[in-house]
């Protein structure tokens, strides 16, 4: 069982090399992105999410739509355990899957092999378990001999490959996405759709940000709409897509 729960959460980023004279004391919306203030140290700060408050359970596929710096990133990475709030409380039980930056971790002088332990490693799988996985994931990557060299032989479509073969061998019960991944030539896009259709399916919560209204309401049963870094809606996916993206 999984779930999110989501109390009054704020995300402040504090901007050191800048000057808040010309802000006002309070936070003002810009008309794109969050709100920028001034601290009464006279800091900038910009503060991406606030007031946030919500309840995800099994069974949630969650949409997250919002204009650009709207704070979708930054709720994902929250979730994901790159950032705390600055305020209020986040609750996550169950394990959490992020395919934000399938290629975080990657060493290009290490060979693909060694690469499969590093990144594998940042996804909390133990050596063991990489082990038993290893000869899945250089099949599914079909990089054959290119697997035992370093990464920096391997063209930009054959690193995803490997990046995609290894983040995606993962069963989370949370998981996180950043618009649906497409990565490969024509034949293995085929195989990564369907490989990622298999891990949406097998998740117990989805939560993925998206431009795309289609995206949405293929995967999606619920959505939440950001806009200035506060919720503007939450509520089924067909509802919050047709208030966003107009009918
Ligand atoms: N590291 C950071 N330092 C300062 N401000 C940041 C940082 N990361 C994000 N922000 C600010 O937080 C706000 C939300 O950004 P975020 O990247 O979450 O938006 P987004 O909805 O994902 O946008 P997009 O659709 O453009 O990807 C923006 O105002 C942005 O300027």
């Amino acid at each position: 069982m999984a779930s999110i729960e989501f109390k009054d959460v704020a995300v402040d980023f504090p901007i050191y090399n800048a000057s808040g004279r010309s802000l006002k004391k309070r936070l003002i919306s810009a008309a794109t992105g969050g709100q920028i203030g001034a601290d009464p140290l006279g800091r900038v700060v910009v503060r991406a999410l606030e007031g946030l408050s919500f309840t995800l359970r099994d069974g949630d596929r969650v949409g997250l739509l919002g204009h650009n710096g709207a704070g979708k990133s930054t709720l994902l990475r929250l979730l994901s355990g790159v950032y705390m709030p600055s305020h209020g409380s986040a609750r996550i039980e169950g394990e959490i899957g992020s395919l934000i930056d399938i290629s975080l971790g990657i060493d290009t002088e290490a060979t693909g092999r060694e690469n499969i332990y590093l990144r594998g490693a940042l996804l909390g799988m133990s050596k063991a378990e990489l082990k038993d996985r290893m000869d899945e994931i250089v099949a599914f990557s079909e990089l054959g001999d290119f697997i035992d060299m370093p990464l920096r032989t391997y063209s930009s479509g054959m690193h995803l490959r490997l990046a995609f073969a290894v983040s995606t061998t993962v069963r989370p019960e949370i998981l996180l996405m950043d618009e649906w991944l497409s990565v490969g030539d024509q034949g293995f896009k085929h195989k990564a759709e369907a490989r990622m259709r298999e891990l949406v399916q097998a998740t117990n919560i989805l939560v993925i940000a998206s431009h795309t209204r289609e995206l949405v309401l293929e995967t999606c049963n619920r959505a939440i709409w950001l806009e200035h870094g506060k919720i503007r809606m939450d509520g089924p996916a067909e509802d919050v897509a047709a208030a966003y993206f107009g009918n």
